[in-house]
């Protein structure tokens, strides 16, 4: 069978996450690969009926407690009816965004609630990508970009540069806790430099 192999993208907002997941997945594809691209939330119609509720409205509309709870129950239906599935007859999944996001964001919205995340990705998710791309990024440029597209999903952006700075620091303090599964690439580059440095670090994974 295909070896199933599941890649999350992370990052702060406009760091350019879906372009190089969009990518890798097209290049992947012309390897030969069955790749299935995904989002979060979202990625089931159920995650992404969640994810209007989560990324809509005032940056104050839900406590960081009910944001946890929402994510964690999107991310739930995303794994049953997407990604389990897809890895299971051996495809590539590729995701935009995954737990990182909730552990970085949300953590970022009050200290101390890491072992709420935690422990309920333990007891409902159970399950960590095989590789982890962390596109990082000067929060400055990202932020731009990020509000230059106007998407009216904007709830996280409208919360501030100073927001972006502690996201930013959150993600390397991941790829610290996680040098293993997480990669950090400098998203600072042309699409296409990024792209080249991604699908090797992807080729050493599918050997
Ligand atoms: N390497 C790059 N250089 C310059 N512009 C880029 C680059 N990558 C993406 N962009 C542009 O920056 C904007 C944000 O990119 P993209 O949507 O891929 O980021 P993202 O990290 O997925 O953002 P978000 O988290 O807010 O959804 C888009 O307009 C995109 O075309
Ligand atoms: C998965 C996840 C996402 N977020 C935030 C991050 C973004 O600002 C929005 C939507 O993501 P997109 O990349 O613009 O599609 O949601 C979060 O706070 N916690 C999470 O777990």
């Amino acid at each position: 069978m295909a070896p199933a192999l599941f890649i999350t993208f992370e990052g702060i907002d406009g760091a350019g996450k879906s372009t190089q997941a969009r990518r890798l997945a097209e290049a992947l594809r012309r390897e030969g690969h069955e790749v299935v691209e995904t989002r979060e939330p979202g990625g089931s119609p159920g995650a992404e009926e969640i994810r209007r509720l989560l990324v809509e409205g005032a940056p104050a509309r839900w406590s960081p407690e009910t944001e946890i709870l929402l994510f964690t129950a999107a991310r739930r239906d995303h794994l049953e009816k997407t990604i389990a599935p897809a890895l299971a007859r051996g495809a590539v999944v590729v995701c935009d965004r995954f737990a990182d996001s909730t552990r970085v964001y949300q953590g970022a919205r009050r200290p101390g609630l890491r072992p709420l995340v935690d422990e309920l990705h333990a007891r409902v998710i159970g399950r960590e990508p095989d590789l982890t791309i962390l596109i990082d990024m000067d929060p400055e440029t990202a932020f731009h970009r990020g509000l230059a597209r106007n998407t009216g999903e904007n709830r996280f952006e409208e919360m501030g540069l100073a927001f972006q700075r502690r996201l930013r620091e959150g993600f390397l303090a991941l790829a610290r806790e996680w040098p293993e599964r997480i990669v950090v690439v400098d998203g600072a580059r042309a699409p296409e430099e990024l792209e080249r440095e991604i699908l090797a670090i992807v080729h050493e994974r599918l050997q």
